[in-house]
């Protein structure tokens, strides 16, 4: 599977393709497809200490991640991740020079109650760093409700929520957060990727169960 999705990523050089395993993956694929790049679901804040069972930031890149997730709404729920915790975890990746994603996301009730871009704006008010420099900021807008189950966000849904993170990011970063990259995930799949690719400030994907096979992650990359 590796093989076929490195391949069809070189063939999109001018596409930004990249796989993030589980931590003991990350330096078998780095070996297996040295051309993709290879990130981490998770690190850890700190980078020693004792925090016995935890992966720091220098940990993945030294097995050869150059991007890592933070604050996966799976995190936030099981872990009990809160946004200062992502905050911290967002800071210690850039400041080591990853792509560091930042997860948001409302759940089913939030948007039923009419709250979806509140709660968004409010985790990437207490998610994000005020500051950085060194590796790339890059947010992921996740609907909890979306991830996993095959229901799709609409594209005027995406669009909305996509504007306010935008509008989020302008106010708060200027030209900077002009430039930051907003990714939507949440069931992204081979037959509807390119309809939410095309909408307004979907800057790209971030896909879960379509990644697994090369079969149904090559559209993806080729609808891109
Ligand atoms: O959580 C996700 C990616 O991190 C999305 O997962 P699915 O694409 O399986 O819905």
């Amino acid at each position: 599977e590796m093989d076929a999705i490195a391949a069809a990523a070189s063939r999109r050089a001018d596409v930004d393709t990249g796989i993030c395993p589980p931590f003991t993956l990350i330096a078998p694929a780095k070996e297996r497809a040295p051309s993709l790049a290879i990130g981490a679901q998770d690190c850890h804040a700190k980078d020693k200490g004792a925090h016995t069972g935890c992966v720091s930031v220098p940990m993945i890149r030294e097995a050869g991640a150059t991007m890592v997730i933070v604050g996966h709404s799976e995190r936030r729920a099981d872990q009990h991740e809160t946004d200062a915790d992502v905050r911290a975890k967002a800071q210690a990746a850039l400041a080591e020079g990853l792509l560091t994603i930042v997860c948001v996301g409302e759940s089913e009730s939030q948007r039923e109650a009419g709250d979806a871009a509140t709660v968004v704006t409010g985790q990437l008010a207490g998610s994000l760093p005020d500051d950085w420099r060194g590796g790339e900021l890059t947010v992921a807008y996740e609907p909890i409700w979306a991830i996993g189950t095959g229901k799709v966000a609409t594209p005027a849904d995406v669009a909305s929520m996509h504007a306010a993170i935008r509008a989020h990011l302008a106010a708060r970063f200027g030209p900077r957060g002009d430039a930051i990259r907003i990714l939507y995930g949440g069931s992204v799949k081979a037959d509807n990727a390119a309809e939410l690719l095309a909408v307004d400030d979907v800057d790209g994907a971030l896909v879960g169960g379509a990644s697994l096979t090369a079969a149904q992650f090559v559209p993806i990359i080729e609808a891109a």
